[in-house]
């Protein structure tokens, strides 16, 4: 079974990967941010970073499928159909101009994505979990987590991104089984519990 975990910062997709991991013996594939040689910079200078950051991203991500590519049971904390979401933001933020922009999403479609589709497709799982929040959510987790790097930016970034996954939500929801669940509310086991019969569901599908 090959679970991702899909949702915006601040969602609460690492506490909800470890408990699935712990739960159901999955190795799990975490978000690639302590060996990330560009986080601080990224969010000191978004426009100076933005192509680099990306670049570390998809290449962190694409090497966590091909380490996963073998295991059977597998949760990925965070996967590389988000990444273009990013860029996205920095687009609409004026970050990344239009050249920039084209040249990444062109990338990333005939790059990336059909690379990682052939022999088998990488980019084909089994449950993509919308862990969906508020802004005010996301902003609040944020801020007492304090990462300091990610407090230096303003709140409209947060904001932006939160609704460009809301756009990619509705634009890809028919492209991955997605299963959305409302995050806002601080009851772990309770998530973990909807998304556990979601997959026995899913087992006795298959
Ligand atoms: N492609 C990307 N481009 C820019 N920043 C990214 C990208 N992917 C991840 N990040 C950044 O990496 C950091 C880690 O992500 P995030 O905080 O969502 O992980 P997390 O702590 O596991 O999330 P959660 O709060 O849901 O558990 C965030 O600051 C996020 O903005």
């Amino acid at each position: 079974m090959k679970i991702a975990i899909f949702g915006t910062v601040g969602a609460g997709k690492s506490s909800i990967s470890q408990e699935l991991s712990e739960r159901l013996n999955y190795e799990i594939f975490p978000e690639p941010i302590d060996e990330n040689p560009y986080f601080e910079d990224y969010y000191k200078d978004i426009k100076a970073y933005a192509f680099r950051m990306q670049i570390f991203m998809l290449t962190a991500r694409s090497k966590q499928l091909f380490a996963a590519k073998d295991l059977k049971n597998k949760i990925f904390d965070r996967t590389i159909i988000e990444d273009p979401i990013f860029m996205n933001v920095g687009h609409k933020m004026g970050n990344v101009d239009d050249m920039d922009y084209k040249t990444y999403c062109d990338f990333f479609q005939y790059v990336v994505s059909e690379n990682l589709k052939y022999p088998n497709d990488r980019l084909k799982f089994d449950l993509v979990v919308y862990l969906k929040v508020s802004d005010e959510t996301s902003i609040r987790r944020i801020n007492e987590r304090g990462r300091s790097a990610e407090l230096s930016i303003d709140n409209e970034y947060w904001k932006i991104l939160n609704e460009s996954y809301e756009e990619y939500y509705q634009e890809h929801k028919n492209d991955f089984p997605f299963l959305v669940i409302d995050a806002n509310n601080n009851n772990l086991d309770e998530k973990v519990e909807e998304v556990i019969r979601n997959i026995e569901k899913i087992k006795k599908e298959i």
